[in-house]
């Protein structure tokens, strides 16, 4: 099993004490396998995908990867984690606008010590990328940058991709390319993907679907 989440809780402070967001969450994602994460605004999808990736803690609970127990490793092995297992794509694109295309795409790679010239050359082409290498990220559309975005969190050959609305600030047509070229790449390198959708057609695109509501999936 790739991540595996037991019986996981987070509260956040509240006015009036703590507000539970997830309240005993428990799923299991195996090695490629796509899963498609819903639930309404506020109801903690984000939450739960920042605690897959190690960027924020559980309270209670266990959360492993490829049977490591994220929730009891330090903070540096959980950022060595990080590095070399997980990327993730957001909403925002989150490029790095004093590097180049080519510079954002190797960044992780370079990280985890990762670095394949012959992979990240396939992304490039197969993102459509090639020409806008040299360029910086603010000279590209929302789409470009997205795409880049991909490529940079593919780059590391990640055991899992963590997609947080991924196509969210994309128009429809971009938003069904990006997320087409983003599932074909995901299928070709063999990394996991779970995803935060509020789309029941991108969600059906998906191996399977989790709902969250109430703090616990349903
Ligand atoms: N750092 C934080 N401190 C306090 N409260 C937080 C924090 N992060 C999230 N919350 C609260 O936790 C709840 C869940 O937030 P989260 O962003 O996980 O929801 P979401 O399902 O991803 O929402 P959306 O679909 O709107 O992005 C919200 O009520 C939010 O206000």
């Amino acid at each position: 099993m790739l991540l595996e989440f037991k019986d996981v809780k987070k509260s956040y402070p509240g006015s009036d004490g703590p507000v539970a967001v997830l309240n005993g969450v428990s799923f299991r994602l195996g090695q490629g396998e796509t899963l498609a994460l819903t639930g309404e605004s506020g109801s903690g999808k984000s939450t739960l995908l920042h605690i897959a990736s190690g960027l924020e803690q559980a309270d209670a609970g266990r959360v492993l990867l490829d049977g490591q127990n994220m929730t009891q490793a330090d903070d540096s092995s959980r950022a060595a984690l990080r590095r070399t297992d997980i990327s993730l794509v957001f909403q925002q694109f989150n490029l790095i606008p004093s590097l180049t295309v080519a510079a954002n795409i190797s960044f992780q790679a370079r990280l985890a010590g990762r670095v394949d010239t012959q992979h990240i050359d396939g992304l490039t082409k197969a993102l459509g990328l090639a020409e806008h290498l040299g360029k910086y990220p603010e000279t590209l559309s929302g789409g470009q940058q997205q795409r880049v975005a991909i490529a940079r969190a593919l780059a590391a050959r990640p055991k899992l991709l963590l997609a947080d609305e991924p196509t969210g600030n994309l128009d429809e047509a971009t938003a069904a390319d990006v997320l087409e070229q983003m599932l074909n790449l995901v299928a070709q390198t063999g990394a996991a993907l779970m995803m935060v959708t509020h789309s029941p057609k991108i969600a059906g695109q998906m191996d399977r679907q989790l709902h969250l509501r109430g703090g616990v999936l349903v």
